[in-house]
């Protein structure tokens, strides 16, 4: 069975006249322990997607099973419990301003009627295992944005969820914030097993910790599957366009280059970071006596594996520039065609 399964998920927002489908007819399913990223722009129904998963937004139509309980059928006491096992975490933490960390764990616990010692002691357990035991009696102002995250986490924990929903939890970060938080969120998902669900416009943060991924472009899901896959042969545009968009982030110098050669037709490789692909475009160079511009190359971590990948411009000559692809395919490269 799965942990979470959507079928046939579509959202309409009506305000007054004003029609807005968010979601359509999305279809996932997310298995236990996995780590599962939901992918896309701004406004292609993240967040909407997340909330539909707790029923904190109730889709228009469609059904979500949790471990194979259906939401929808559910009243709103029942309701309540499941959420229970069902935490969160946001982009700007939600703390409560004047509650210490330890008071803001402890929250949830006695809203459930936990006595207050056993809720208190819980907390400093939680505070540990989120690495922050010394800040038990800090208030969110006198904590660091990781920091406030990481008491957001223990408070997200306390009550012992199956599913961790993050949304967006790591856009105020800065990159080494953002890589720590992301280890603790591994961390927690091997460790304690509970599945995660991690909504970024990022596609760094999905190859850093996410196994499968699902790509929502326009309130549709494009694309999904293994992390490793789609990096290596993105279908979708959208898919692409993410890849590329992160890759010109991270190298900027290359990035000035593809913007001013606008010419040529422009293939995007992926090989593993130790196939000897630097002697093949080498050598394909030799071979043709033509030289190409190599306008990103670039290694990255997809999955816990090292992944090369470079975005070649070849000649504008047709034939030279086919005769090269077949060169590059017969040598075991797959090539794909990238947009402006
Ligand atoms: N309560 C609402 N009422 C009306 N429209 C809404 C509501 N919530 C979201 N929308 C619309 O639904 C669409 C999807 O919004 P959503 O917030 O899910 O996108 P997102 O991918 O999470 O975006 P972002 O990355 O910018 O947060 C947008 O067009 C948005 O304007």
């Amino acid at each position: 069975m799965s942990e979470i399964e959507v079928r046939h998920l579509s959202k309409t927002f009506t305000q007054k006249d004003l029609k807005v489908d968010a979601l359509s007819d999305i279809n996932l399913t997310v298995e236990k322990g996995d780590i599962y990223g939901i992918i896309g722009m701004s406004g292609a129904g993240k967040s909407t997607l997340v909330r539909c998963l707790n029923f904190l937004e109730k889709p228009t139509e469609g059904q979500v099973f949790i471990e194979g309980r259906e939401l929808g059928s559910m009243d709103e006491k029942q309701l309540r419990k499941q959420r229970m096992k069902i935490a969160m975490i946001f982009q700007n933490f939600n703390l409560l301003g004047q509650k210490n960390s330890i008071e803001n764990i402890c929250f949830p616990l006695t809203i459930q009627g936990k006595p207050k010692k056993e809720a208190r002691k819980r907390a400093q357990e939680l505070l540990e295992t989120v690495g922050l035991a010394e800040k038990a009696k800090s208030y969110p102002s006198q904590l660091s944005g990781g920091q406030k995250q990481r008491v957001a986490i223990a408070r997200a924990l306390a009550c012992d969820p199956s599913i961790l929903l993050c949304d967006e939890a790591t856009s105020a970060l800065d990159p080494q914030t953002t890589e720590s938080i992301l280890g603790l969120l591994k961390e927690i998902n091997e460790k304690l097993g509970i599945t995660i669900v991690i909504i970024t416009h990022q596609m760094a943060v999905i190859q850093k910790i996410c196994n499968r991924v699902a790509i929502i472009e326009n309130g549709h899901l494009v694309e999904d599957g293994l992390v490793t896959d789609i990096f290596a042969h993105p279908k979708s545009h959208a898919a692409r366009e993410l890849i590329l968009r992160d890759a010109r982030g991270e190298v900027s110098s290359a990035a000035a280059q593809v913007d001013e050669i606008t010419e040529g037709q422009k293939i995007r490789i992926v090989f593993s970071e130790n196939s000897a692909f630097e002697p093949v475009i080498a050598n394909m160079i030799l071979q043709f006596g033509h030289p190409v511009n190599i306008l990103l190359a670039n290694t990255r971590n997809v999955g816990g594996v090292a992944k090369g990948e470079m975005v070649l411009q070849l000649p504008d000559d047709r034939d030279l520039r086919f005769k090269m692809e077949n060169y590059l395919k017969d040598r075991g490269l797959e090539l794909e065609e990238v947009d402006d």
